[in-house]
């Protein structure tokens, strides 16, 4: 595993989070208030100490679809007659699983919502001593100069005038943070993607945007000030530095998770070609099926490093098993926890 940011993995050495908050660990104890969690009234070790990787998109419904997926594709079984629970059902907020070292969280629209979303996060990663998280986001977008059903890997994210960091305002003061995605993750997910795929799935700079609407150049919002002509030279000249999709996350994804030194990458799908339209005309059944696809990529990553781990591997009978240093057993005949 790679970090671009070298100065924070030399500053923390043994992979656990720390916090460029000196309050925290001065606190009686953290309520993670949108997650409906808290170090004083739950074991986060106990419950949260295993987890390698936390993927996050914007639909509860997704996040658990994805959870379920993630559950048959490492073969994590759930003790007979039960479902996942989301742990955070009683925040109202957000909704979020747990599958042996897998986190599958929902984040809602938008940096402010994402941005919430990662402080908690990331003190909860801290608070369970959680080491060398990996951080996924698995959302959709629109494409530039790509047909819907693309899969697009983010190099960096920037935002509506092509700045490549997030503009905070704090104490009346506005700071920046660099948007930076891992290099070395982008290359790993996109070495994943199969010639067999029946889609593209390709790389670039995405567009982080704080609305949907005006802010992406649609002409179909409720106000619009512009013309098709100043859409379309917008469109284009994004389109010539080098940006292939438009959101609305990356941006506050990258820039808080580079800040706490987690490795991170950005991976969508595009629901239509922005140079061709600004409404979402695939039928919902052919959405539903281009959002799995992102979702694939994800899923080949974790079960590549879990078998790298000697986590996961083939029998010979080609059954999944759960590999730990201490025990090797099939995860078809029990539970099992990544240790
Ligand atoms: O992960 P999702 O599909 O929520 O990402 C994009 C950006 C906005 O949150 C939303 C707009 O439709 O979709
Ligand atoms: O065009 C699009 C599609 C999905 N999400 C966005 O933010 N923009």
């Amino acid at each position: 595993m790679s970090f671009d940011n070298d100065e924070l993995r030399d500053e923390y050495p043994d992979g656990t989070v720390r916090l460029r908050n000196p309050n925290i660990e001065l606190m009686d104890q953290d309520i993670l208030y949108h997650l409906a969690l808290g170090s004083g009234s739950h074991d986060l070790v106990e419950m949260f100490g295993d987890v390698k990787f936390v993927c996050m998109g914007g639909t509860p419904k997704r996040m658990e679809q994805f959870a379920y997926t993630i559950m048959a594709e490492i073969g994590h079984k759930l003790p007979c007659g039960t479902t996942l629970q989301d742990i955070s059902q009683f925040s109202y907020r957000y909704s979020m699983y747990k599958v042996g070292p897998v986190l599958s969280i929902s984040h809602g629209m938008g940096i402010p919502s994402v941005g919430i979303l990662l402080h908690e996060v990331i003190k909860l990663m801290y608070h369970a001593k959680v080491r060398d998280p990996v951080f996924f986001r698995i959302g959709t977008c629109g494409g530039i100069g790509y047909e819907g059903g693309t899969v697009v890997i983010s190099e960096e994210a920037v935002d509506g005038a092509l700045k490549n960091a997030l503009e905070l305002t704090v104490l009346g003061k506005n700071i920046q943070r660099p948007a930076k995605l891992d290099k070395r993750l982008v290359r790993e997910l996109k070495a994943l993607s199969d010639p067999e795929d029946p889609y593209d799935t390709v790389t670039g700079k995405t567009m982080c945007t704080y609305d949907f609407y005006e802010g992406q150049g649609r002409l179909d919002g409720a106000f619009c000030d512009f013309t098709e002509t100043d859409k379309m030279e917008y469109l284009e000249s994004i389109h010539k530095a080098g940006v292939v999709n438009i959101e609305m996350e990356s941006l506050a994804f990258a820039a808080l998770t580079h800040h706490a030194g987690i490795k991170a990458a950005v991976i969508c799908v595009t629901l239509l070609d922005r140079l061709k339209g600004d409404q979402v005309l695939a039928p919902k059944e052919v959405l539903d099926e281009w959002q799995q696809r992102p979702t694939k990529l994800v899923c080949r990553y974790i079960k590549r490093y879990l078998q790298m781990k000697g986590r996961l591997s083939l029998d010979g009978h080609g059954s999944i098993c759960v590999k730990s240093p201490r025990r090797f057993k099939l995860v078809q005949q029990e539970s099992e926890t990544y240790d």
